[in-house]
């Protein structure tokens, strides 16, 4: 993939692609060089051991490149503090080792590094049904909290996982992406619980110990509260597999086996993914589809009667009319106010392709592919199309050697590496996309905007519609939240060429879709890939 972008957005370029995360030399700090003026050399193998899903290093030997960089692994506790020096000064975070080895990583301007980033608001401001939201949790009631896009779901949680600490409560908070596990500083439901989607659990009480037994997961530590975000992507048949897991690892037959289920999410987005059709060898469709598709639809989860608390206040959208016209699509409802019908006549204005390029590039709509290797191999061509050399921004990794989080290695690959470069190429003039809400920086998750410059330090400079500012690299974090141990820690730039995994849904497809297409097999929408780096006209090479 990455040698493929390199051919083509500098064809004459003497550049060895990378191999998967390797620390490639970068100028200080994490800035970048034009790729075309530095000679890249591996300067660290390593293997993946996925049977043990930790990553094994070999010899890491410090090697200097043409622009006299120096890079070395950053792997465990020693190293962290090298790691962290590299990022910005003004960003240098403080690091606290406390006893048995626990880590606090805070940043001195760099929210993104501490754990309670973003949640600093008191929760005095929560709105009236987020207050009756936590007042729920607060009394012990399993709760699902429902509420379209907007609402302050996300938002929620993060007041939620304080409160209850304040209160003395365990809380995990899970989800049921990669990414959405990332967004709430949590990890995924399959990952922490072990019930993986394919796995079939025995039924109990008939079921072997073995099936249920101590996991080999050292962070599989029963909470008091269980968060599970994003919860309409999940299974009924996976609730009930949970909720038997629960059951019997706290030898509690009551739903879920006694822990307080926090159900968030909406069910009008994204749908379980599910093999919908299978062909017989005799070549006969038979439908795989269960009778109960949904979370809801388990007989564990409404056994445990959940609180329903549904939230109609949007935080993020202000105009009434649009808000009534997308609550009546979202409930399949025919919009026939004059206002609905007004602004559907807006909608319906010719929105110009991308293959339109005597049009500013910033009214390109935004173009979702179903498979990452077509949204690469579209961006490639864009990119190199682009007049100048392209810079290269390559994410450094640190990854804990703590022996109790075996999983650390595999926690950044499927959480933080899946929705990031490991290496992201710019030039002036292409789009980009903002993945990640930076407090403070003004930058939320979806924003588009275009690189107009890059700086002397090498970041670049994005106007996102309010004028051109300098993106710095923002840390990403694995957290261990049963310990608040950071395990593994990622350095990118917010900003990426291509959006990744399932993630319209939090990840802002504000723009018009096409080219939009599906899988047959699935249901729902599962594994959207956008492009965003397209040319702006006035950038494109002769
Ligand atoms: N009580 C509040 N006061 C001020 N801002 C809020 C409040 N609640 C949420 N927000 C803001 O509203 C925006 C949307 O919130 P959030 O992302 O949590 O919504 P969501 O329901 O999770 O959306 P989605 O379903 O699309 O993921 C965020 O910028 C968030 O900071």
């Amino acid at each position: 993939m990455t040698s493929s972008i390199l051919a083509r957005a500098q064809p004459s370029a003497n550049v060895r692609a990378p191999t998967a995360i390797v620390h490639l030399a970068t100028s200080p700090r994490g800035t970048a060089q034009p790729v075309s003026a530095v000679r890249h050399t591996r300067h660290l193998h390593f293997a993946r051991d996925h049977s043990t899903t930790s990553f094994q290093y070999g010899p890491a030997r410090l090697r200097h490149d043409r622009v006299g960089t120096a890079r070395t692994l950053t792997r465990g506790m020693s190293s962290l503090d090298s790691f962290l020096k590299r990022l910005r000064a003004d960003e240098a975070p403080t690091i606290d080792l406390e006893a048995g080895g626990r880590l606090r990583a805070r940043a001195k301007n760099a929210p993104s590094i501490d754990l309670d980033d973003g949640a600093t608001r008191a929760t005095s401001m929560l709105g009236a049904e987020q207050r009756a939201a936590i007042d729920a949790v607060l009394k012990g009631k399993h709760v699902l909290i429902h509420g379209p896009g907007g609402t302050g779901k996300t938002y929620l949680i993060e007041q939620l996982r304080r409160e209850l600490r304040r209160c003395g409560k365990k809380v995990e908070v899970t989800a049921s992406t990669g990414i959405a596990a990332v967004n709430v500083k949590g990890r995924t439901v399959h990952s922490w619980s072990q019930v993986l989607w394919d796995k079939p659990i025995a039924f109990w009480p008939d079921a072997s110990p073995d099936d249920f037994g101590p996991s080999k997961n050292s962070r599989y530590n029963l909470p008091d509260v269980l968060i599970i975000d994003e919860i309409s992507m999940l299974s009924a048949d996976f609730m009930d597999k949970l909720d038997k897991r629960l059951r019997y690892r706290n030898r509690n037959w009551a739903p879920f086996g006694g822990v307080q289920l926090v159900a968030v999410g909406d069910f009008f987005q994204l749908p379980p993914v599910m093999k919908e059709l299978e062909h017989t060898p005799r070549g006969i469709k038979q439908n795989l589809l269960p009778k109960d598709i949904y979370a809801f639809e388990s007989a564990y989860f409404a056994a445990a009667k959940p609180t329903v608390i549904n939230l109609q206040e949007n935080y993020r959208q202000g105009d009434p009319a649009f808000l009534d016209l997308l609550q009546h699509i979202r409930t399949n409802g025919v919009p026939t106010s004059l206002d609905h019908l007004i602004l559907l006549e807006q909608l319906k204005a010719p929105r110009p392709h991308l293959e339109d390029e005597d049009l500013d590039h910033r009214q390109h709509t935004l173009r979702l592919f179903t498979r990452n290797k077509d949204a690469d191999d579209y961006n490639a061509t864009k990119l190199a199309r682009l007049k100048g050399n392209a810079m290269r921004y390559t994410a450094e990794d640190w990854i804990t050697d703590d022996k109790r989080f075996p999983f650390a290695g595999q926690a950044m690959k499927n959480e933080v590496a899946r929705m990031t470069e490991d290496n992201l190429f710019l030039k002036k003039g292409c789009a980009v996309m903002c993945i990640q809400n930076v407090p403070g920086a003004g930058l939320v998750n979806g924003l588009r905007g275009f690189v107009v410059d890059f700086h002397r330090d090498g970041n670049p400079i994005v106007d996102f519609g309010k004028g051109p500012s300098v993106v710095r690299p923002y840390v990403w974090q694995c957290v261990d939240t049963a310990t608040e141990t950071v395990v593994a820690m990622r350095s990118q730039l917010p900003p990426a060429a291509r959006v990744r995994d399932h993630d319209p849904q939090g990840a802002g497809a504000h723009a018009q879709q096409r080219d939009h297409r599906l899988p047959q097999h699935f249901l729902g929408a599962p594994g959207l890939r956008g492009t965003v780096a397209c040319p702006g006209p006035e950038q494109l090479a002769d």
